[in-house]
């Protein structure tokens, strides 16, 4: 088994991760071209973390303007084993109040202008993905939040809007109405890309708003997401501390299969694949279309 190398995705309003040991930015080049910045590579505990800011340093790229097969792509490249998304959402329940965080166990995909495979013409590939989030991965951010004191509720639903406007009153609605429990814009095709990459994957939803559905509450502005997500920051980074602090020196196998994904998903035979596509695919898929 590979070593278990932690890959930390931070969200809005989380463009480091502070305390990591002999700290360094590194440029990694990726064949899908730009990532949103450089990785802060570094040690925690003796445990190599690789981090990266989704939005970029600065927050310079929208959820639609994100390379996501880029971030992918060289998170792969750096060794990571294990995806952590760190991200801000809005809450579609009564009961999720801002401050909440929510290791959701399901997505729901409404993004409509973004790259979601790194598979297509000439390497054509479907994996599997009824069980999106990596079960083992979710109980560590679970018992990790818990022990860090913060309000965290195991499972739930992310509907993944496109944006960048936050939604109307009929869609949130609506959105509940499919028993959606939170909403944000970037989980998706983040978490279908690092199946593919065959990375397990969790997120941490940590709720700012009641999005637009509530009638005791104004609409959500950037400026209340801004200010929760201040005030959570400090507790995602101290989530995210105990996660490290308790993770295993080996990557554990995958429950939900994401880190054998490839094993049978590819449907192109040999002798039709494109070059140049599989070129692409070296960090990505290399285990399998090596073999
Ligand atoms: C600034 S509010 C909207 C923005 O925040 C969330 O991003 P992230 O998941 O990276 O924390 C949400 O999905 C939107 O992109
Ligand atoms: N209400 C909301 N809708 C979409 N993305 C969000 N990110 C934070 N709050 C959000």
């Amino acid at each position: 088994m590979a070593k278990c190398v932690l890959g930390v995705i931070g969200g809005s309003g989380i463009y480091d991760l502070p305390g990591l040991e002999d700290a360094r930015w590194e440029r990694i080049e990726s064949p899908w071209g730009t990532p949103s910045d450089a990785v802060r590579r570094g040690r925690f505990k003796g445990r190599e973390v690789v981090f990266l800011p989704r939005h970029g340093r600065g927050h310079v790229f929208s959820p639609t303007d994100i390379n996501y097969r880029a971030n992918i792509d060289v998170l792969k490249r750096a060794g990571v084993t294990d995806v952590v998304s760190l991200s801000a959402c809005g809450s579609l329940r009564e009961d999720l109040p801002p401050g909440t965080f929510v290791v959701v166990d399901q997505f729901i995909d409404r993004t409509f202008a973004r790259e979601k495979s790194f598979f297509g013409a000439g390497c054509v590939a479907h994996v599997a993905f009824g069980q999106p989030v990596s079960p083992r991965l979710a109980d560590r951010l679970e018992a990790a939040g818990r022990s860090a004191g913060v309000p965290v509720v195991r499972g739930g639903t992310y509907l993944v809007m496109e944006g960048p406007q936050f939604s109307t009153l009929a869609e949130s609605r609506l959105y509940r109405s499919w028993g959606c429990d939170v909403i944000g814009m970037t989980n998706m095709p983040e978490a279908k890309l690092a199946r593919e990459a065959e990375l397990c994957y969790a997120t941490v939803a940590m709720v700012t708003d009641y999005d637009c559905w509530h009638d005791a509450h104004g609409d959500v502005d950037v400026q209340s997401v801004i200010r929760v997500m201040t005030e959570n920051r400090a507790k995602a980074q101290d989530l995210v501390a105990r996660l490290i602090a308790d993770l295993p020196d080996e990557h554990e196998p995958c429950p939900a299969g994401s880190d054998r994904a490839l094993d049978f998903a590819i449907m192109t035979a040999p002798d039709y694949r494109d070059p140049a596509l599989v070129a692409n695919l070296g960090a990505v898929a290399g285990r399998v279309l090596a073999r």
